[in-house]
């Protein structure tokens, strides 16, 4: 059962897919009524989870204006509200004394059908309900729920301003049928909703996003909680939907693993990286009679007078992969700050350039760039360090270009540069580098995943694209991406920590026979977790570069698997 969940939450669909899912799992004889009682069940379980109702028995009055008429109805509504009455307070509801309202957002679809049977589900545990639903044409189901809803006396408004009193808000406007820009008046209310500052649960994803990229078509819901249905929508792991999407989480329904398997195979193309998936790889294996060169010979080349700390962190980065012997070309006058930092590595002085950039590599004798399991090259290093890049690049040892090494790359021209490499080699763009590299790829504003996709495909490279959710693609379209991270990490430093991170694996993993993509994975997942801890323990604003080097080993000492 657990590797069911596991495999579930690795999954990523678009709403074409997950639209042949369901389509499957109707066609073998589930009926879509019996389906949506089920899920917004769930949903409505969830809701009461994160808003407890510690309502006040009694009965209440509502004014009801009925949808579907401009008629203003008086109607009293007998409220079943839990026996026990109490005062509470809560970070949401500053005083409870009575019980919590909460209004509905109806949309003319299922995702409304979803939230209709909330609304039925929370009335009949003693909330207060408003609905507001504003739409002519509902799907069948939906106008059902709609007119079951109305039966039980639960006010129904066309208008939105009727429901800024409610406490907080349930989000059915729109799910994965969302297709076409919103326009008013359903754009105008949510504009006007957002404004109030109100919690709001949107149900399968804020509506108003494109399923696919996140883009906000026209206008969007900007939700406290999103309760993805069943399978992990793309668009809620689009960094321009993180705006939107507040904290979101999976609400399981029991879809077979057969139906996603029959409609994505068997592997699919978009993967979420999970601890399960990272710890499959972590921590390396070493067997017990081995030797430092077996386990992993990493040569970093970084650092220029300018930029000495970008070295610094990258080596330490690389030191908590725990890679077998490290070595750090760096220019000569660099030297011994990096063995007063890290007395373990060999540190190779290099002739400088007069702007103080590693000007030539001189490696120590019998020792040649293909001496090496792997070669990360790039930050603090200057533009002026352009013989070097190519150096590298013209090795056969797998090599790893951050920063400086990508604008040089992108210098002498991504592809056809990369085009002669035989070896593996890895990418790791923020999306400013990513425009330099692939001027010719649509912006990854619009689109990270297609971005990435195409970038790996185009340069035969595994692109790793930083930001909040950080995508990894290799050349034969299979992308992963980083599900958690913290905008703690915005911070000069820690792409470098990263880069260390991941070459220090890379240089073990080679050595064990993982794939590149898999490791890189790994890495992004590692760096982000040890930002989460590390803001969980010191906040957001106590996450610094060096601060981040120093939790990464917690989180392999101390796995929540
Ligand atoms: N997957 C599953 O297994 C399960 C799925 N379930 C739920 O179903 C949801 C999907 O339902 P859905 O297909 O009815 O689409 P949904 O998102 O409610 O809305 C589409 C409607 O909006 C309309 N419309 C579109 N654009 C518009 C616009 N700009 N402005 C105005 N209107 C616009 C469009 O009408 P149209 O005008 O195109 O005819 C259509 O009627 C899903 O997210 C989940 O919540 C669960 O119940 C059970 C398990
Ligand atoms: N808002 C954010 N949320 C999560 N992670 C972020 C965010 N912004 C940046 N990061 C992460 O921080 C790192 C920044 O790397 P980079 O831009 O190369 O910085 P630097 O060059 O200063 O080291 C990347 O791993 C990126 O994914
Ligand atoms: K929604």
């Amino acid at each position: 059962m657990r590797n069911r969940q596991e495999q579930i939450s690795q999954v990523v669909v678009t709403a074409v897919q997950m639209r042949h899912i369901e389509e499957r799992i109707f066609a073998a004889g589930m009926h879509v009524a019996a389906l949506m009682e089920k899920v917004a069940g769930l949903i409505a379980r969830r809701i009461q989870d994160i808003y407890p109702n510690f309502g006040q028995e009694g009965e209440k009055d509502a004014g009801t204006q009925r949808c579907g008429d401009a008629e203003s109805k008086n109607v009293s509504v007998s409220l079943r509200l839990p026996l026990f009455a109490s005062s509470v307070s809560s970070p949401h509801f500053p005083s409870l004394s009575s019980s919590i309202r909460v209004g509905i957002l109806v949309g003319p679809g299922h995702n409304g059908g979803d939230a209709l049977v909330v609304a039925r589900e929370l009335y009949f545990r003693g909330y207060e309900i408003w609905i507001y639903s504003a739409f002519s044409k509902l799907k069948e189901l939906t106008a059902q729920h709609l007119q079951y809803a109305q039966s039980l006396g639960i006010p129904c408004y066309q208008e939105i301003s009727q429901l800024q009193d409610c406490d907080f808000l349930v989000d059915g406007l729109f799910g994965y049928g969302l297709e076409r820009t919103l326009t008013d008046p359903i754009a105008a209310a949510i504009d006007r909703l957002n404004e109030w500052n109100k919690p709001i649960i949107s149900i399968d994803l804020p509506s108003g996003l494109h399923t696919y990229t996140g883009e906000v078509l026209g206008t969007a819901i900007r939700a406290t909680h999103t309760l993805c249905l069943g399978l992990w929508k793309l668009g809620l792991l689009q960094d321009q939907a993180l705006d939107y999407v507040g904290k979101a989480e999976l609400i399981d329904f029991d879809i077979p693993l057969a139906d996603v398997q029959a409609v994505l195979g068997d592997t699919p193309k978009i993967k979420r990286i999970t601890p399960a998936t990272a710890f499959s790889t972590l921590p390396l294996p070493r067997p017990p009679v081995t030797h430092k060169y077996k386990e992993g010979h990493l040569l970093l080349i970084c650092g220029s007078r300018r930029y000495a700390g970008g070295a610094i962190l990258t080596a330490l980065g690389a030191r908590a992969s725990g890679v077998g012997m490290l070595s750090i070309a760096v220019p000569e006058s660099l030297k011994p700050i990096l063995v007063s930092h890290l007395p373990e590595a060999l540190i190779v002085g290099c002739p400088e350039t007069e702007t103080g950039a590693i000007a030539q590599l001189q490696l120590p004798e019998k020792t040649d760039l293909s001496s090496f399991h792997a070669i990360a090259c790039g930050p603090g290093l200057t533009k002026d360090a352009t013989a070097i890049v190519q150096e590298v690049i013209a090795s056969d040892a797998p090599l790893i270009l951050d920063a400086d090494g990508l604008n040089i790359l992108a210098q002498l021209g991504t592809i056809p540069t990369l085009q002669k490499r035989k070896a593996t080699t890895v990418l790791t763009p923020h999306t400013g580098e990513f425009q330099r590299l692939f001027p010719d790829i649509p912006d990854p504003k619009h689109d990270r995943v297609l971005a990435v996709r195409e970038a790996a495909a185009q340069s035969g490279a595994v692109v790793l694209l930083k930001g909040a959710r950080t995508a990894i693609a290799n050349p034969q379209g299979l992308v992963w991406i980083n599900p958690e991270s913290t905008p703690a990490l915005a911070r000069g430093g820690s792409g470098d920590v990263l880069t260390g991170l991941l070459s220090g694996l890379l240089a073990q993993a080679v050595t064990k026979q993982i794939a590149v993509e898999d490791i890189v994975a790994t890495a992004a997942w590692w760096h982000s977790q040890a930002g989460i801890l590390a803001a969980q323990e010191r906040t957001e604003l106590g996450v610094d570069a060096f601060t981040l080097t120093q939790y990464l080993m917690k989180i392999l000492s101390n796995p929540k698997v």
